[in-house]
């Protein structure tokens, strides 16, 4: 029987630590993040921690993190209370396909996360994300769907997209509707760089299954995860996942007060890199966005205590599971790091 729902206000100012102690069920649930590189994403992930303890949110924070992220940065992370887990990288099948971005090669690994079954329902979260607001209501939501934000088609990197070549998106589908002789409108297509969903060993089989037959395509992991959800997929309003662009190609569709998650996804706009001299990086809703994100990150009083719940341990992906599943056919080509 499922653990009976406890409020999520029952927690407020416990800073999360009543919540395994009172409902054991609630230690199933953990947000999860993904990091790849020696590069200086590992800020990220320390500001999103911090974001999340200042929101006092009831969960861990584990990252997914590749071989290649350093000793140092991982002990960073587990002195900051996150439960470091490492996986294997995926790369998808060979094909001379032109990333969006080259790095987002190394985004299929991604895919891991699905094998986490030691936890019933996890968020994914960049790193590039921050939350300002408790945002621990979302493991409520009923199970079996796949829950994320709509994305925008308006940007140069969607111009190999159909929507984008006749000026569709579905941020705005009034606008340019979609002409009746190209058949029914595509399906809702969401950004990767936030969701909910359930690990479960058996979705996880079939990711990887499919991803060997399933040719990469210019948004990675992206593309595939909204291929694959495609009848589980639903949308989620835009305050659980603000893609930067939003505020100049959909400001209509923003209440910016109301804004509980952001992620700083346009170019130039990641805070560890932020220089304000890239397009649109000089908006004052962008540079108030920045320095809210830096507050966090530099606020010493959201540094993990000893007195907080103790990260469970390094855990590593299950090698009996590894070893049980055939080798995809893959191409292991080094993957470029955006750091
Ligand atoms: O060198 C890298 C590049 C990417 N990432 C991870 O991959 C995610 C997706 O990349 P990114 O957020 O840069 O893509 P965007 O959302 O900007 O398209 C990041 O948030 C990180 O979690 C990482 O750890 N190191
Ligand atoms: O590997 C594919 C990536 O796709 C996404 O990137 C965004 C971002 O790059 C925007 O700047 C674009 O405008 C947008 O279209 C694009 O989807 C996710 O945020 C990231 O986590 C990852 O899944
Ligand atoms: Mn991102």
């Amino acid at each position: 029987m499922a653990p009976p729902e406890v409020p999520v206000d029952v927690f407020t100012n416990t800073g999360g630590k009543l919540s395994t102690t009172l409902n054991p069920g609630y230690s199933k649930r953990a947000y999860v993040t993904f990091l790849a590189g020696t590069g200086d994403y590992v800020k990220g992930v320390v500001g999103l921690a911090k974001g999340l303890r200042k929101v006092k949110s009831a969960y861990r924070l584990v990252v997914a993190i590749l071989p290649d992220v350093p000793e140092e940065h991982r002990e960073i992370l587990r002195s900051q209370g996150c439960i470091v887990h490492e996986i294997e990288p995926i790369y998808p099948p060979e094909n001379h396909v032109q990333f969006a971005m080259a790095y987002y090669v190394i985004n299929y690994s991604k895919l891991r996360i699905w094998n986490f079954e030691e936890y019933s329902k996890m968020v994914y979260l960049d790193a590039d994300i921050q939350v300002f607001e408790n945002i621990d209501h979302l493991f409520d939501m009923a199970d079996g769907y796949f829950y994320a934000v709509m994305e925008c088609f308006c940007a140069k990197t969607c111009s190999h997209s159909a929507q984008y070549s006749i000026g569709y998106c579905q941020q705005c589908p009034e606008k340019v509707t979609w002409p009746a002789e190209m058949g029914s409108p595509p399906p809702l297509y969401f950004n990767a760089g936030m969701f909910v969903y359930e690990p479960s060993r058996l979705t996880y089989e079939s990711l990887l299954q499919t991803l060997r037959i399933t040719p990469p395509t210019p948004f990675a992991e992206q593309d595939f995860l909204n291929m694959f959800f495609q009848h589980k997929y639903k949308p989620i309003p835009p305050i659980y996942n603000l893609v930067l662009a939003m505020l100049w190609r959909h400001r209509e569709n923003i209440e910016l007060e109301k804004v509980k998650v952001v992620h700083y996804c346009a170019a130039g706009s990641k805070p560890w890199r932020y220089t304000g001299k890239e397009v649109n990086m000089d908006r004052e809703d962008i540079k108030m966005l920045v320095a809210k994100w830096w507050d966090v990150y530099n606020d010493e009083s959201l540094d993990f205590k000893a007195e907080d719940p103790s990260p469970e341990g390094e855990t590593f992906l299950m090698p009996s599971i590894m070893a049980s599943m055939p080798e995809p056919e893959i191409s292991y080509i080094p993957a470029p790091s955006a750091a």
